[in-house]
């Protein structure tokens, strides 16, 4: 896995599953972060391959819970990112995607409560001999690369310091999101810490924050000096952000997710959630298509909904067919 001049998908709980994984990609997404998938959960799945669709399928055993879906299509730049607290769970976890995924991640910037109570995700930020004790674990007995992506600490020497110290475990590369723990969506993205810590690192930085046009992977990249770029909500309101050719109207964007909601048979309540997310960006969930996806309960309901049922109905006969064979 190369870490040069990327335009990265970054991880998005609920957001990040393989449809959109897939859409960014087609718009020229070099890399892409799953959603964070706790330690715990993965280590009660087991791996099944889904002829239905041609996935890869990681199914909660007993149940038909789907809590990763990956296919081959995007099996040289997946990234998977996992919430962990503990270096020997996060190696049996990671033993079970690893041989389908290209690389795989730490989360160690989330701030929810739900992490920092597990002990994960920013809370980890100041356990830097648990960093590191995860981290060359992960190296030691995987071949896959493994990455690692961080918040800011509260003085710049010191974020500086912990990105050395993850330098020396041999990770593949750092993802930085240039807030703080207690900063709030609306702060902006400090570029020039990120640049703080490329200038300290010789591995790869993927500067992360803010990036809302095509234009800005250029800017953050010369304001920071850092190798590669990782976009999250300008990906998620608009997927097309990662085109040169300029963005795809957002109606067409959407469209193009549904459709591969349903071509991926994707979880219904994570492609809502996302319909939401753009609409709520774009427009408002009051008016009658927020209320309307609300109320949808199935793919097929959403596919009536955007006008796809012609669709929905071509992919439901192929897979009839696939079935019957
Ligand atoms: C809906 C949503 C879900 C997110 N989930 C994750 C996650 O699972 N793992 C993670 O490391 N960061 C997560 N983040 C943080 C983003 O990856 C990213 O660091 C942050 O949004 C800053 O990038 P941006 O300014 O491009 O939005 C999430 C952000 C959003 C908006």
């Amino acid at each position: 896995m190369e870490y040069e001049n990327k335009h990265v998908l970054a991880p998005m709980v609920r957001v990040g599953t393989l449809p959109l994984r897939l859409l960014a990609a087609q718009y020229g997404a070099d890399i892409t972060y799953g959603e964070e998938i706790i330690d715990h959960k993965l280590l009660k799945c087991e791996r099944r391959i889904n002829e239905r669709i041609a996935s890869t399928d990681f199914v909660e055993k007993g149940t038909e819970n789907v809590v990763f879906r990956t296919c081959k299509l995007e099996r040289d730049h997946v990234v998977f990112q996992m919430g962990t607290s503990d270096a020997v769970r996060a190696l049996h976890a990671a033993e079970i995607v690893c041989k389908d995924v290209a690389a795989v991640d730490i989360n160690m910037g989330c701030p929810r409560s739900f992490s920092l109570s597990g002990g994960m995700g920013a809370a980890l930020l100041n356990k830097p001999e648990l960093i590191h004790d995860i981290l060359t674990t992960l190296k030691r007995n995987m071949d896959t690369p493994v990455t690692c992506k961080i918040r800011l600490l509260k003085h710049s020497h010191d974020t500086v310091e912990l990105a050395r110290r993850i330098e020396k475990t041999g990770v593949s590369a750092l993802a930085v999101h240039g807030r703080r723990v207690s900063d709030r969506p609306r702060d902006p993205a400090k570029w020039d810490e990120i640049a703080d810590i490329v200038a300290a690192l010789s591995i790869p930085v993927i500067a992360n924050g803010d990036v809302f046009e095509y234009d800005d992977f250029q800017y953050i990249k010369v304001a920071t000096g850092a190798s590669s770029v990782m976009v999250a909500r300008g990906a998620l309101w608009n997927a097309s952000i990662f085109s040169s050719e300029g963005k795809v109207p957002w109606e067409d964007v959407k469209r193009e997710y549904i459709r591969k909601s349903i071509l991926w048979d994707n979880d219904v309540k994570s492609t809502k959630h996302s319909l939401k997310e753009m609409i709520m960006h774009y427009s408002c969930l009051e008016l009658p298509e927020g209320k309307a996806v609300i109320k949808s309960e199935t793919l097929a309901d959403l596919a009536r909904l955007y006008g796809e049922q012609e669709y929905y109905q071509r992919v439901k006969k192929t897979r009839f067919q696939v079935d019957v064979d």
